[in-house]
C-alpha cells in the first residue's frame, strides 16, 4: 500500500511537465484574454486548452476518477470535494501574470482522497521549477529537498500577500488595512509573486517567511498546502483556526508564532466557500 499514489503523481509531474511547454509556447503568441467573475479575472484558450489536456490524460490512466478543475467549474461543473480520488487543477496559476507576461506562472495539480491532499504538483514553468510533495514524505524543488525558514522574528521577516480581484471598496479598505498592520509590525517586506502556488512555494522553499489571502480556490491551494506542509511549514486560517481547503481563505508560513501574528492583523471576511453550490451544501 506504501506506493498507492506514486503512479498518479509520476503522471501528475509529466501532465505538468507538458501543460508548461503548452504554456510557454503560448507565450510567444497572441493571447486572446476574456473575462469571468469581473472584468480583472482573466481566462485565456490557453487555460481552458491546458486543463482539457490534464484532464484528458488523467482520464485515461485513472477512469474513475474525479476532478475539480478551475475552468471547468468556470463552465458550470460543480465544484466537489468528496472522498473520491480527486484531482485538483488550475492549469494557469497567474493567468493575469500570464496575459501581461509577468514571468510567474504556474500550471497547479493537486490530488486528495478522503478530503486529504496526498500529493502536490506546482510547475513555474518559466522559471522551469518542478515542485512535488507527497504526504508524509517531504517537498522538493527539482528532486531537492525543501525546508522552509527557520526565521522566528515577524520583525526579519517577508510576507507575501496578493490584493485579488475583487474591487468591492469595503473588501479593498478590509485588504489594505491588513496589509497596514502587517507593514507597521514592521516587516522587513511585502512582495507578490501574482501567484498563490507559487507565493507558497516560496514559502516552501524558506524564500519568505509567510504568505496570506482571502478570496483565492481550492485549484489555487490544493497542491502547494501540502508543499508548504511537507517542507515543514504550517497551515492556518485568517481568524488562526485550522486551515479548510474550501474556504477560500489562507495563512501558509514557516512557523505558528509567525502565523498567529499575522493573523492577528488581518481584518479577515468570508467569500462565498467553494462548495457553497454543492449538493446538500448550507445555503
Ligand atoms: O490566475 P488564477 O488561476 O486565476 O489564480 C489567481 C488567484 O485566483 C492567482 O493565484
Ligand atoms: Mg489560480
Ligand atoms: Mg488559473
Amino acid at each position: 500500500m506504501t506506493d498507492l499514489w506514486q503512479d498518479a503523481m509520476d503522471h501528475a509531474v509529466s501532465a505538468a511537465r507538458g501543460a508548461g511547454q503548452v504554456v510557454r509556447e503560448a507565450l510567444l503568441e497572441d493571447r486572446m484574454v476574456m473575462v469571468k467573475s469581473s472584468s480583472v479575472d482573466l481566462v485565456t484558450q490557453t487555460d481552458q486548452k491546458v486543463e482539457q489536456l490534464i484532464i484528458q490524460s488523467v482520464k485515461e490512466k485513472f477512469p474513475t476518477h474525479r476532478f475539480i478543475g478551475e475552468e471547468s467549474v468556470a463552465a458550470g461543473e460543480p465544484c466537489v470535494l468528496s472522498d473520491e480520488p480527486t484531482w485538483i487543477i488550475d492549469p494557469i496559476d497567474g493567468t493575469t501574470n500570464f496575459v501581461h507576461r509577468f514571468p510567474f506562472v504556474a500550471v497547479s495539480i493537486g490530488f486528495s482522497v478522503n478530503k486529504q491532499v496526498e500529493f502536490g504538483v506546482v510547475y513555474s514553468c518559466l522559471e522551469d521549477k518542478m515542485f512535488t510533495a507527497r504526504r508524509g514524505r517531504g517537498s522538493f524543488c527539482n528532486g531537492d529537498p525543501l525546508q522552509v525558514s527557520d526565521q522566528k522574528a515577524i520583525k526579519q521577516s517577508i510576507i507575501a500577500t496578493e490584493f485579488g480581484s475583487d474591487r468591492d471598496p469595503e473588501v479593498v479598505d478590509k485588504i489594505f488595512s491588513s496589509l497596514r498592520n502587517i507593514l507597521c509590525i514592521p516587516v522587513h517586506g511585502i512582495r507578490s509573486a501574482g501567484t498563490a502556488a507559487i507565493n507558497m512555494c516560496l514559502v516552501a522553499s524558506g524564500c519568505v517567511e509567510a504568505y496570506y489571502e482571502i478570496g483565492m480556490h481550492v485549484w489555487d491551494l490544493a497542491a502547494a498546502s501540502l508543499i508548504v506542509s511537507e517542507a515543514g511549514g504550517v497551515l492556518m486560517d485568517v481568524e488562526g483556526g485550522p486551515f479548510d481547503l474550501m474556504s477560500r481563505r489562507v495563512i501558509a508560513a514557516n512557523n505558528r508564532t509567525i502565523a498567529e501574528r499575522i493573523s492577528g492583523e488581518i481584518q479577515a471576511y468570508a467569500p462565498a466557500r467553494d462548495d457553497a453550490a454543492a449538493p446538500g451544501a448550507d445555503p
